[in-house]
């Protein structure tokens, strides 16, 4: 007999979407099983290691390596004029540029890549470093962006001088790179001169890094028998890179096999390639046996993908109600020595468009400006969809201002600007369609949560008493979901991604993914997905990512985009396989498809109690009793192309105190809500919004990239870069709102990156908050006791 409470207990034992399910793949991780790259050996596998220049700017005299080919143990020394005759001593990059893979004449940063050393064991490879002479002449060096496109500036790269039509716009300078707007110039100038009340601020969204505790890495292994080539590679986009591996090896794309294992964090840092993986292609290719490149923590902080180091200036026009009438942000971006920007191709500043937030602005103009400096390349996105952080810094961070110079509270300021709940779907002046979204009720749920007006109370007694007490509010909204193929595309290949289910007799599902997940959990929540679409449960659902050789094609995991195009691409697959099932069960039970309901985990006969079929019989069907015609087997395939991006968004408070002699912060509250539509597995999505945040304090709070004027890094190791533990992360409280997107198959958005993106604003916010009585506006990050101590004596609060 069929109850409610029957159906209910199917629905659970699914453990489907909206299940708090364990993660899966924690067994083998909290074991110590996890496989990751440096974990990969093969039969006469090498190690390799970097020569590295001590310059940030010095032309290359000559290069010795004789020492170093006979200390016994190495077996090569790759330099550029290696390279060179196979056409490899320089590569393409994402952003259109071109980056020396080992330093050909000249050195542009300081530790860039110089030679590779490839030797029996990684300490051979280390000692023999030491005994590569190279002489070098040192040029003058570049370090402010602010001067990059002087008349003095030396000039960066001389491989592109004179070429002045650069990859997305004219090149004004040689150290420019890029030019690039949206919105309305003209009609924005007119509403700002025109307007009662404007405000401008500047600001500085500072280097830094993202720090993943696995380095970047690979295993490439030629086998020339076969002729095909196997790169091991901990690598947050496979199939990318097996595309970029064929088009410069000249290698059939069959040829190559890219497997991304276990991978210990990615962050953005995995996206790119990387000369240390090129190189150990070649010299795997050359040396005939497998090669090992690992790099360790001081280069890859100061080597690998940095992100940010937007200069920015946001400006608002608004009426006296603090209504906003226009918006303008100019932007310099500093690139480093080689635009290595992971953007897709036709968006050189990545989607900074979004920086009208959640707000009903009417007209608005961006205008940005990329150059060159003496410092590595990078450019990624660090826990965001491509330079949205920096979007959603300068709105909030601007807001706030203006809501001081009315003196308008900034819960109120934003209330009265958002897009309203029956404006969506909602097109941004700068081209965005918002698919959806209640910021309303997210932004009275969090101040009604913290009590909003009580904090306000209490920070004026605290004023009164001279003591610092600051409250950030940040409203934001991201664009996730990279993208529709027709506004993106990484070159040329459309951002879709894929998704592969097989049934298999007994009902069992092997589940392969273009995605690749670095500790998100896919192996559990995909699973979910398909769980609830199909009926069977999650736990007799195997998910399997990263293998090109397997795995249907896909452009990756980052910027929150698996869920909302890996997990539609999910959801359709299963759709396909469901819709086969129902022929196949109206086959077996003699109705026609009309007169079956899917309840579940089965379809039944309308009316008809008793009448119906599991998936399980289905699955079993599948391979032996199928209707007429109808080719057996049970799986598909789906390529799924977005058809809008998705807009997740949230409403972040955060309350600090700051003690007035030392500067330090303590964080005393922070409570994130977040509104990621559908949500799959809440326990995951509370343990990503965790790590944001976490990862947000670590940005604000402490973490950044110094260079001295001879473009020195200063502090490439977690001695110096601030790395939070346990010990210093404050305790985070979280809530959310469900508004699902209307254009995704089960309504999900992305939500990893959301609380990274929101809580940056949201801590200077508060910071600035406990100076606002004194007319602060505005404090650049890091927040860190030194700084933030220097701000309080200079407003002449310290005592002695
Ligand atoms: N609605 C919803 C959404 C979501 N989810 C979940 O959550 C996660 C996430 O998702 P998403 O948002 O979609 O994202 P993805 O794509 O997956 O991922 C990516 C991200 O992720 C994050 N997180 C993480 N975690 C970990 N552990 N590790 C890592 O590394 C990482 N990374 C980071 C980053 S940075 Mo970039 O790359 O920068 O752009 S971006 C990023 C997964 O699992 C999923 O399923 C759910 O549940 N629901
Ligand atoms: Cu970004």
């Amino acid at each position: 007999m069929d109850t409610v409470a029957d159906k209910q207990k199917r629905e659970d034992s699914l453990n489907g979407v909206g299940c708090s399910r364990k993660r899966k793949e924690d067994a083998r991780f909290i074991q110590g099983k996890g496989n990751y790259t440096d974990d990969i050996k093969m039969p006469g596998m090498l190690f390799a290691d970097m020569v590295r220049s001590p310059y940030a700017h010095a032309r290359i005299i000559s290069i010795n390596t004789e020492k170093a080919l006979a200390l016994p143990g190495v077996h090569a020394v790759l330099t550029a004029a290696d390279l060179k005759p196979l056409n490899l001593h320089w590569m393409p990059t994402l952003a259109g540029d071109v980056q020396a893979v080992l330093a050909d004449e000249k050195v542009h940063f300081q530790y860039q890549e110089v030679a590779l050393v490839v030797a029996d064991d990684r300490y051979i490879a280390a000692d023999a470093i030491d005994l590569v002479e190279v002489e070098y002449e040192e040029l003058p060096v570049l370090v402010d962006p602010h001067k990059a496109m002087t008349a003095e500036a030396p000039i960066l790269r001389e491989d592109l001088v004179g070429k002045m039509e650069g990859a997305h716009s004219t090149r004004k300078h040689d150290n420019h790179i890029f030019n690039w707007q949206a919105g309305e110039k003209d009609a924005t100038d007119r509403v700002f001169d025109a307007a009662e009340v404007t405000v401008s601020q500047d600001m500085v969204y500072h280097r830094v890094h993202p720090c993943p505790l696995e380095t970047c890495g690979c295993v490439a292994s030629m086998d020339k028998i076969n002729g095909k080539l196997t790169v091991y590679l901990t690598s947050q986009a496979p199939h990318v890179v097996r595309t970029v591996v064929s088009m410069l090896s000249g290698l059939p794309e069959s040829s190559v096999r890219i497997v991304s294992p276990d991978i210990g964090g990615g962050f953005g840092n995995k996206v790119g390639i990387y000369p240390g993986y090129v190189a150990s292609i070649v010299a795997s290719i050359v040396l005939g046996v497998p090669v090992k490149w690992v790099e360790d923590r001081m280069e890859n902080i100061s080597t690998t993908a940095f992100a940010r180091d937007y200069h920015m200036r946001g400006e608002l026009a608004a009426d006296s109600n603090g209504i906003i009438k226009a918006l303008r942000v100019n932007v310099l971006a500093d690139h480093g020595a080689f635009d290595s920007c992971a953007d897709p191709s036709k968006f050189p500043a990545g989607f900074m468009h979004i920086c009208t937030g959640s707000y009903d602005i009417p007209v608005a103009h961006l205008n940005v400006d990329g150059v060159y400096t003496n410092k590595a390349p990078g450019g990624v996105s660090y826990r965001c969809s491509f330079r949205v952080t920096e979007a959603v810094y300068v709105i909030e961070r601007t807001m706030d201002v203006l809501a001081q110079k009315l003196g308008i509270d900034k819960a109120e300021i934003r209330r009265r600007n958002f897009v309203k709940k029956e404006q969506f779907p909602y097109t941004t002046c700068l081209g965005f369609e918002l698919d959806s979204g209640d910021y309303h009720t997210a932004l009275e749920k969090v101040l009604d949560a913290v009590d909003y007006k009580g904090l306000r109370r209490e920070q004026e007694e605290k004023r009164a008493n001279g003591e610092l007490m600051g409250i950030g509010l940040v409203t934001f909204t991201e664009v996730v979901g990279a993208g529709p193929s027709k506004s993106c595309d990484i070159l040329g290949v459309g951002m879709f991604d894929s998704a592969e289910i097989r049934v298999h007799p007994t009902g069992s599902v092997m589940a392969r993914m273009g995605t690749i997940t670095q500790g998100q959990g896919h192996q559990t929540t995909y699973a979910q997905i398909i769980a609830s679409e199909l009926g069977i449960t999650s736990d007799e659902i195997a998910i399997e990512e990263g293998d090109t050789d397997t795995s249907p094609y896909g452009l990756g995991t980052y910027g929150s985009r698996s869920t909302p195009v890996g997990g539609a691409a999910t959801a359709v697959a299963a759709r396909k396989i469901k819709a086969k099932a129902k022929k196949i069960a109206a086959h077996l039970l003699e109705v026609s498809e009309d007169d079956l309901e899917w309840e579940v985990d089965r379809f039944k006969v309308k009316g008809v109690p008793g009448q119906e079929k599991t998936m399980k019989d289905i699955a079993w069907a599948a391979y032996n009793n199928v209707p007429e015609g109808m080719e057996p087997g049970l799986e598909a395939v789906d390529y799924y192309d977005p058809p809008n991006f998705t807009f997740p968004f949230g409403a972040y408070l955060c309350v600090v105190d700051i003690d007035k002699d030392t500067g330090v912060t303590d964080i005393r509250r922070f409570y994130a809500l977040d509104d990621c539509g559908t949500r799959i597995n809440p326990m995951i999505i509370d343990g990503q919004i965790h790590g944001g945040l976490t990862e947000g304090y670590a940005v604000a709070m402490g973490q950044e990239m110094p260079y001295d004027e001879e473009g020195n890094l200063l502090g490439n190791t977690l001695m110096d870069y601030f790395l939070p533990t346990f010990v210093e992360t404050p305790k985070w409280e979280t809530d959310y709102t469900v508004t699902p997107s209307p254009h995704h198959p089960i309504g999900a958005k992305g939500v990893a990156e959301s609380p990274h993106v929101g809580s940056i604003p949201t801590f200077t916010s508060a910071m600035v908050d406990a100076f606002a009585h004194l007319d602060v506006t505005h404090m650049d990050m890091p927040h860190n006791a030194y700084r933030v101590w220097k701000q309080i004596k200079a407003l002449g609060l310290l005592d002695n």
